[in-house]
């Protein structure tokens, strides 16, 4: 590389590290109980309408780690924040699941749920029983789907996706790696530009053995959300072909893409997000 192409290199390093340090500084102020009443409540999380959000996500999971190509032992959610629902599916599926936050707030509100004493969130309780329907069971058998997840989640971990190594060394993790992924409202909601989300596309490409999959939801033409009250963290506008090209790019083989489109209704202030992106990838 000539003087000229590695000054420019160091240049971009350093930008794209000022870029990172800048969402760092923005999740300081996460308030992982404005975020869930924000986003996981009526009417985004309304299990009696039919163009709500929320039940529009599990339907594509519950599809996603059921039609038989999903399998194994290890699932891991990448950027699980203060929410579950992204594992109710996959925790019938895969009897060692870990979750994962880049902010200790977050994973101390997803223990106090997981160890049944002190927590004082969202009452996932409409969420357990609306995937149980969705899995043909009567939704009182929601109380056995909440021990089931209890039972199969093995760790609550530190994670970045713009490390390299997302994960910390000895966390675990089987060394041919996880057989599927899951991550949702994460990668774009922490980059600071389009490069930096597809190379955290690529960091997490490698926590995934050969094979497996990767299941990611994610906003489309967002540039910014409500982490807390007055908590403005920006957002990389994507839209559907950069998601689909950002994907490819970044080594895994698209399967299927599925798009929402926001009704007004669910239009709450809390953000500027214009559709939710489901995508389907396995990496070769
Ligand atoms: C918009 S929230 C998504 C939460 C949840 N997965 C959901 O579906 O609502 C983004 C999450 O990314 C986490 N995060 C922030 N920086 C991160 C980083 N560098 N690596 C991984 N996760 C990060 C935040 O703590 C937050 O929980
Ligand atoms: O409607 N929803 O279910 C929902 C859930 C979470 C989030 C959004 C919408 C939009 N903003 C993202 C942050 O980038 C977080």
């Amino acid at each position: 590389m000539d003087r000229e192409a590695k000054n420019e290199k160091e240049e971009n390093d350093r930008e794209r590290e000022k870029g990172v340090a800048a969402m760092v500084a923005c999740y300081q102020g996460f308030d992982p109980a404005a975020y869930l009443q924000y986003n996981y409540m009526p009417p985004r999380a309304d299990f009696d309408r039919q163009d709500s959000i929320v039940p529009w996500k599990l339907g594509c999971l519950h599809r996603a780690f059921t039609e038989g190509d999903v399998g194994g032992d290890v699932l891991v959610d990448v950027g699980s924040g203060p929410t579950l629902y992204q594992v109710l599916s996959g925790c019938e599926v895969f009897d060692t699941v870990f979750l994962t936050d880049f902010l200790e707030v977050n994973r101390q509100e997803l223990r106090r749920w997981l160890q049944g004493e002190g927590y004082s969130g969202l009452d996932w309780t409409p969420y357990l029983q609306h995937v149980c329907k969705l899995e043909g069971r009567r939704p009182s058998a929601w109380t056995e789907k909440a021990a089931r997840l209890r039972s199969v989640v093995s760790d609550i971990l530190p994670i970045d996706v713009h490390l390299p190594r997302p994960l910390h060394p000895d966390s675990q993790l089987p060394t041919a790696g996880a057989d599927c992924l899951v991550s949702c409202f994460c990668l774009e909601s922490v980059s600071p530009d389009l490069a930096s989300f597809t190379r955290a596309l690529g960091h997490i490409r490698g926590l995934l053995r050969p094979g497996g999959h990767l299941l990611l939801i994610g906003a489309l033409g967002e540039s910014y959300y409500m982490g807390g009250p007055g908590v403005r963290i920006p957002v990389v506008p994507l839209d559907e072909a950069q998601v689909c090209a950002s994907v490819r790019a970044s080594g895994y083989t698209l399967v299927r893409l599925e798009v929402y489109t926001l009704p007004k209704g669910m239009m709450v202030g809390v953000d500027d997000v214009t559709g939710v992106f489901f995508v389907k990838a396995r990496k070769p």
